[in-house]
């Protein structure tokens, strides 16, 4: 059987005009990714600033074409589709971004930013369908009562008040993947839990798939506790499997050092001087990534090999590593980290 979505062998190099020579660098944001999604999941993607993520959220929901490999939706090749099964893949699969002020028409009301799109896909049949439609799904992100909602613009709501709407207008089409693309990171902090809690609910009520993209570890582990969650580091991914045994054991490298990173509550571990497992703090650009292995530069354990030849992903115990000595890197755990 075919996953809801596949993405496969897809590469994405933009091109960036240069002034000073003329000729387009190439900027590969995603290269060779081999990543399927099921029904009901809920998959953290997580990776540092610039390695591609909102890249390939965009890619999964079909604004950016790819410049190699296919995406699949239900097993079909959403390039090829004809324009019923476009239109069929697009209300399928949503995108809730993390600017809800810029992604929501500043001159519209919430009523009718959310009742626009179930009327031009006819899923209601009249303004009074649309009117009761817009207020169960206000009810269904925690605005409630809805009619104080109705006739407000953005302005007139907090962040976390229009993240809730961009949820609301993203379940509206009854889809079966939604792409959250750091959907909390402009919200109070006081709100996060809240809107993850949301998102952790609409999957379990309604079977929606969660592709929860970010670069916080700590709201990754709690979104995909019961899933999965892949790491990406320059345009690759380094790591995937069950968040609980990625997070178990994790064996890459990078992953290692990310984890390091991450400040730690125990008073204990905190006090102790905790170095990050790196050659060096500085990414690379994506521009210009490094031969062979991208992470053999900030890499403790990194050869000759790494040097010259890019990894594959293999299956490493439970999970999947892209890491040529990914048996010699040494077990990491925070209570052993020194
Ligand atoms: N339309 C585009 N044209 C040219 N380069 C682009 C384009 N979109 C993204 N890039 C480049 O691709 C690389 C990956 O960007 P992307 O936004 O996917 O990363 P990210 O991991 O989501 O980072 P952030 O968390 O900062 O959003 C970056 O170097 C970015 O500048």
């Amino acid at each position: 059987m075919s996953s809801l979505l596949e993405l496969r062998n897809i590469s994405m190099i933009f091109e960036q005009k240069s002034e000073l020579f003329g000729k387009p660098t190439p900027i590969p944001a995603m290269t060779d990714i081999q990543l399927s999604f099921e029904p009901g999941e809920i998959v953290a993607l997580v990776g540092e600033s610039g390695c591609g993520k909102t890249t390939l959220g965009k890619v999964v929901t079909g604004l950016h074409k790819p410049t190699r490999g296919q995406l699949l939706f239900q097993g079909k090749d959403i390039w090829k589709m004809n324009k019923g099964e476009f239109s069929e893949y697009r209300q399928g699969v949503q995108l809730v971004q993390q600017d809800s002020y810029a992604a929501l028409n500043p001159m519209r009301t919430i009523f009718q930013s959310l009742s626009d799109p179930i009327m031009q896909q006819k899923l209601v049949n009249s303004r009074k369908e649309a009117y009761d439609r817009v207020c169960e799904l206000l009810n269904t992100v925690g605005l409630t009562p809805p009619e104080q909602f109705l006739d407000k613009y953005p302005h007139q709501m907090s962040g976390g008040q229009r993240q809730r709407v961009l949820m609301a207008r993203a379940i509206s089409l009854r889809p079966k993947l939604i792409v959250a693309d750091e959907p909390v990171s402009m919200i109070d902090v006081s709100l996060r839990m809240a809107i993850l809690q949301l998102m952790s609910t609409l999957n379990k009520k309604l079977g929606i798939a969660f592709i929860y993209i970010t670069h916080d570890l700590a709201t990754a582990r709690y979104i995909a506790q019961h899933g999965r969650m892949v790491v990406m580091y320059l345009g690759k991914i380094v790591e995937q499997g069950s968040l609980h045994d990625v997070l178990a054991a994790p064996k890459h490298p990078y992953l290692q050092a990310l984890l390091s990173a991450v400040p730690v509550p125990n008073p204990r571990i905190a006090k102790v001087k905790r170095e990050l497992p790196l050659k060096s703090l500085d990414m690379p650009s994506i521009s210009n990534p490094p031969p062979g292995c991208a992470f053999h530069p900030r890499c403790l354990y990194a050869d000759l090999t790494c040097e010259q030849i890019a990894p594959s992903l293999l299956p490493t115990g439970r999970t999947i590593v892209s890491c040529h000595h990914v048996e010699k890197v040494p077990k990491w755990t925070i209570a052993t980290e020194k």
